[in-house]
């Protein structure tokens, strides 16, 4: 069978192969090599005529006697494989060469406006292609990278700006080997920069060059003839003048926050015409270096620059830091598509893209109009920007292209100092409008003088992109970037002109009431209705009273401060586990945030539902334990507080108890991280708001900051670590129905310390339907003045609306009242 099949094959390949050659009709009379060993015993002519025995070495191994011939078949195929390497060899030095010269030359030649865009800020050196992005780049040698500074990363120690590497987006750990850019100073991993210098010849933060502009001609071959005494030669690094910055100095770049304000400078695609606006004109240095785009990709750098709106944004204030995963490597449209929330916010209003509207001054005010200039860090900045455009588009730097037709352009400006400028910059006059100044406190004499630390600060606020994701910074994080001696704009918090926000007084002048809890608990039947009546005063008069001798061990308060301490001291990652999605997270950490007013707060916080189910942060070791013991007691001390304002509304002790189901009533932990904010008066930790429960016990550090409305005035409240202010919620003012009030609230900031505050909020078991006590209202004097609700459902209006005075509770209230 396998003979047989053997056999076959045989046949076949002799029919195909040797058929032509074999066979009487063969006119060349010659058959190859090849048809001898395969059909010798039918060929038809004899081998030993047919080609002359080459006289070759390569035929000695062959039989003797049977010299090689080569057919005009074999000689044709060789020709044809030649020939055709010979064309391709052709090509490819046509195309190294003579497409590698024209495309050197179109870099030389002036940038069109289509191209003026592109990110190919290389001049030339060693070409680097980019297989994924099809661009080409220039980078140094390595002994030119390798000659760049090092040096050891010392936190405080000023030499190295910043405290995270640009290119990784790492914060620098002590002692950590960095790279520093001799012309910038700006530092980096010496794996990321190196990794950048070999295909760049700049920093990858300002574009300051890394070797003279002399050098950066196509690496040439080392030539002695240029070389003369004093110049700078290819392998040293420039210490000396700005070389190639004064390209850079004629740039503005600009990252346009918010919409366009009547008279300024027009806008025509994305750009000022400045042809009209000669007066501004003379302020502001004519550079101007725009990256414009749609307006979903403007919008969306708002949102990275303005460090706004979340992902999910349920118009909360107090926003969670937000993930948003997003591929990388998308193009533009599709980057879009997973992200609807954030489009949709983004989209829907134009203060989605602005930023406060304007600053209120107090000690220090400076120019702000939503925009702001920037004189020399155009280098910078125009590199961070077009950085972060191209990461949050998805596309890679050189292929960003302004669209046609589009309205929004993204720019960065920067308030320009108009007093003695600092580091060598120029000043640049920035008039603002009187329209831009909201309120007569505003004073536009002094300016605002932005630090390199404080603008990279702005888009650190902004950073948005370590690896695949937005996350908004922490107040923490900001507060404590080296440097910054003023806020970002977007934490200016607006004073609303109607709050007469200077009468401040001390709780000296107005003490607020002081309860001592041990004489409600285990005083005489005297002493405990006397207590009764200060608690029913203090919460009717004042709608807030310390609470003294509670019985909260002050040990598990100082460890409930301190784990709260640790929490917030977590690595950022470690605590972006705990960064919740919605309003209603169990566990939440995040930054204090106002949608509508698009502000930022002073404040980080975690909240934690405590009871009916307890939920604690698995971090810090330690946190779960002291927080499920913290919040047992101090709920106890709630309860027992609230049969005693129950008692002083003349009803039952145990009323609340039983008509709010205290026994699975809701509990929620808020703490509070205000960190030394630089420019206090201008930023609001916590703005004025009411708390949503019956009551909340608040611990302190001993740092002031609560301020509580009292007739009229703000008044500051002591921090004694030991004590609990203790406040009325909006539950307490429907059951009470008016009686005892819910009262606003605020936590301010300062220069010096970190403030700490720890919030429980009880309330009614979250489907209690709360409504005015009956034994409180009548259809006289006492008509029902609140409609009744659920107080989950008011807990989710609550928590998913921005903090606005007390406007939640305002919707529950009967107009008629
Ligand atoms: O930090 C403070 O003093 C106020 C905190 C507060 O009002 C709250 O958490 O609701
Ligand atoms: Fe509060």
């Amino acid at each position: 069978m396998g003979l047989h099949h053997r056999k076959l094959i045989d046949d076949e390949i002799k029919a195909a192969f040797c058929a032509p050659f074999c066979l009487k009709e063969n006119a060349a009379g010659s058959c190859p090599r090849l048809c001898l060993d395969i059909c010798s015993d039918i060929c038809l002519f004899p081998y030993e005529d047919l080609i002359p025995p080459p006289a070759s070495a390569s035929n000695l191994d062959d039989q003797p006697g049977k010299p090689q011939k080569f057919s005009p078949f074999w000689i044709a195929t060789v020709t044809v494989f030649a020939a055709a390497f010979l064309v391709l060899c052709c090509y490819l030095i046509y195309s190294k060469y003579y497409l590698g010269r024209q495309s050197s030359r179109r870099r030389r030649q002036p940038q069109t406006e289509e191209t003026q865009d592109d990110f190919l800020d290389e001049d030339s050196g060693s070409m680097v292609d980019h297989p994924i992005w099809y661009i080409r780049t220039v980078g140094l040698r390595q002994s030119i990278i390798s000659s760049i500074t090092v040096c050891k990363y010392k936190r405080g120690e000023g030499l190295v700006e910043g405290a995270e590497c640009s290119v990784c987006l790492n914060e620098f750990e002590e002692d950590e080997t960095v790279r520093l850019l001799p012309k910038c100073s700006h530092a980096f991993h010496i794996h990321c920069i190196d990794t950048w210098l070999r295909s760049h010849t700049n920093c990858p933060m300002c574009r300051a060059p890394i070797v003279k502009n002399t050098v950066l001609t196509p690496l040439p071959e080392p030539t002695a003839i240029h070389s003369t005494p004093g110049e700078e030669t290819p392998g040293e690094i420039s210490q000396s003048s700005r070389g190639s910055d004064s390209e850079l100095d004629s740039e503005v770049c600009e990252a346009r926050i918010g919409v366009e304000e009547e008279g300024e400078l027009p806008v025509v695609n994305g750009e000022k015409t400045r042809e009209n606006s000669n007066d501004e004109l003379n302020d502001i240095q004519p550079m101007r270096r725009s990256v414009s785009m749609d307006s979903l990709s403007a919008s969306r750098i708002s949102v990275a620059v303005g460090n706004v709106v979340p992902a999910e944004s349920h118009g909360n204030s107090d926003s969670q830091l937000v993930k948003v995963n997003e591929s990388k490597t998308r193009i533009v449209p599709k980057r879009f598509e997973g992200n609807s929330n954030l489009l949709r916010s983004l989209a829907s209003s134009s203060k989605g893209r602005s930023l406060t509207n304007g600053p209120v001054s107090m000690k220090r005010s400076f120019s702000w109009n939503g925009k702001f200039f920037l004189r020399n860090y155009g280098g910078p900045w125009y590199a961070r920007a077009r950085w972060l455009v191209s990461r949050c588009l998805g596309a890679p730097r050189g292929l960003l292209r302004r669209p046609t037709g589009c309205k929004l352009a993204l720019g960065v400006y920067v308030a320009q100092p108009r007093t003695k400028p600092r580091c060598n910059q120029t000043a640049v006059k920035y008039k603002p409008r009187a329209a831009n100044i909201p309120y007569k406190a505003q004073s536009v004499n002094e300016s605002w003088v932005p630090k390199q630390s404080h603008l990279l600060t702005i888009l650190k606020t902004s950073k948005a992109f370590p690896a695949l994701q937005y996350k908004m910074i922490s107040i923490k994080q900001l507060a404590e970037t080296p440097g910054l001696d003023s806020i970002p704009p977007t934490y200016v918090f607006t004073r609303n002109p109607n709050d007469d926000d200077q009468l401040v007084s001390d709780d000296l002048e107005h003490p607020i009431p002081v309860i001592d809890f041990s004489l409600l608990t285990s005083g005489t039947p005297d002493q405990r209705s006397k207590v009764v009546h200060d608690l029913g005063f203090a919460c009717q008069d004042w709608g807030f009273f310390m609470v003294i001798n509670h019985g909260v061990p002050e040990s598990l308060m100082k460890a409930m401060r301190e784990a709260c301490e640790e929490f917030f001291s977590l690595t950022e990652e470690e605590k972006q586990e705990f960064a919740g999605k919605h309003a209603l997270d169990p566990i939440r950490w995040g930054t204090g945030f106002n949608t509508s007013a698009n502000v930022l707060f002073w404040r980080d916080f975690l909240k934690v539902f405590a009871h009916p189910k307890f939920y604690s942060p698995s971090k810090p070791s330690g946190f779960r334990e002291i927080s499920l013991e913290y919040t047992k007691r101090t709920r106890n001390l709630a309860r027992e507080l609230l049969k005693g304002i129950s008692t002083s509304l003349a009803l039952e002790d145990g009323y609340m108890e039983k008509a709010l189901n205290l026994e699975t009533g809701f509990q929620h932990l808020a703490v509070n991280f205000y960190p030394p904010c630089p420019q206090p008066e201008l930023a609001m930790g916590l703005p004025p708001h009411s708390d949503h429960g019956l009551l909340t016990l608040l611990m302190q550090n001993g740092i002031c900051g609560l301020q509580i409305q009292h007739k009229g005035k703000w008044v500051n409240v002591n921090s004694s670590p030991n004590a609990f202010v203790v406040n009325l919620g909006d539950q307490m003012e429907v059951l009470s129905n008016g009686k005892h009030k819910s009262v606003l609230h605020r936590a301010t900031v300062n220069e010096k310390a970190t403030r700490i505050s720890v919030a429980t909020v009880c309330g009614p078991s979250l489907d209690t339907v709360v409504c005015p006590a009956p034994a409180l209202v009548d259809h006289e004097n006492n008509k029902p003045a609140y409609t009744a609700m659920k107080y989950g459902e008011y807990l989710e209006l609550q928590q998913g609306t921005t903090i606005d005075g007390k406007s939640n509770l305002d919707r529950l209230r009967f107009l008629a009242i």
